[in-house]
């Protein structure tokens, strides 16, 4: 689905990516974790069309997206969930799982509403409420919701459990654990590494702008060197 091959990329004169390889295959969920400064957000926001890569190729089921606009890639399916939620403050909750679907020209709109609330009833009771005014977890099931109204080929979350208290932690990653069974393709970065190599089939370890080590999340969680430095054992 996803495929990334030298990519560098950087702020102005800085480069902070030193050549990225990195695949997510087609239902997969890949996690990137690292270290604060290693270079994930810089990532995602690479493949986003935040910012425009240096150098390299990201190929989306086989076309090149790399320097698009952040709204073309939207258009090519690849949605962000990101990190501190960015819910629209003054807009009901039905309003953001709307402007979720922003992109799409579909009639399925008003099912996946329908679907959504289905699958996080919190957002159906509060589905008039501003969105401000939800508990941080309950922003979280809203960004994840929003983004997944765009019916994207590959979602990306950026940091779902920032900021969280562990209880809701853990409701955030059996979310993402459901999203996973449905199928959907994932790209996830998370500081907390245990979380994010538990759901993932694959994870990559960034640091300082490199791919240092690559595995299924279970070689991740026994390696030696991610277990002392990531998992505090
Ligand atoms: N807008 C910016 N301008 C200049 N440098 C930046 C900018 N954003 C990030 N950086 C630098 O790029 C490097 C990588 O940052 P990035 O946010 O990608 O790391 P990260 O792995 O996501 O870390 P964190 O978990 O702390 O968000 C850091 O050294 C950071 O200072």
């Amino acid at each position: 689905m996803l495929e990334v091959r030298g990519l560098r990329a950087g702020y102005g004169a800085i480069e902070v990516l030193h050549g990225i390889d990195l695949d997510v295959a087609e239902g997969e969920c890949v996690a990137l974790i690292g270290a604060n400064g290693a270079g994930k957000t810089t990532t995602l926001k690479t493949i986003c069309g935040l910012l425009a890569p240096k150098a390299g190729t990201i190929r989306l089921r086989g076309r090149e997206i790399g320097g698009l606009s952040g709204h073309a890639i939207v258009r090519e399916g690849v949605t962000m969930c990101p990190e501190g939620r960015q819910v629209f403050p003054q807009m009901s909750v039905l309003k953001n799982l709307r402007m979720g679907a922003y992109a799409r020209s579909d009639d399925g709109q008003a099912d996946d509403l329908e679907r959504m609330m289905d699958m996080f009833p919190i957002l159906r009771e509060r589905a008039h409420q501003a969105a401000g005014t939800l508990s941080g977890g309950e922003q979280e099931m809203l960004a994840i919701a929003r983004a997944l109204m765009a019916r994207p080929k590959l979602c990306i979350f950026d940091e779902p459990s920032l900021g969280l208290a562990p209880k809701i932690v853990a409701e955030v990653a059996a979310t993402l654990g459901r999203i996973r069974e449905m199928g959907m393709t994932i790209l996830l970065v998370e500081q907390n590494s245990l979380m994010a190599l538990r759901l993932a089939d694959r994870a990559y370890l960034l640091e300082a702008g490199e791919i240092v080590l690559e595995g299924t999340g279970q070689e991740l969680q026994s390696h030696p060197d991610v277990a002392k430095a990531y998992l505090g054992h």
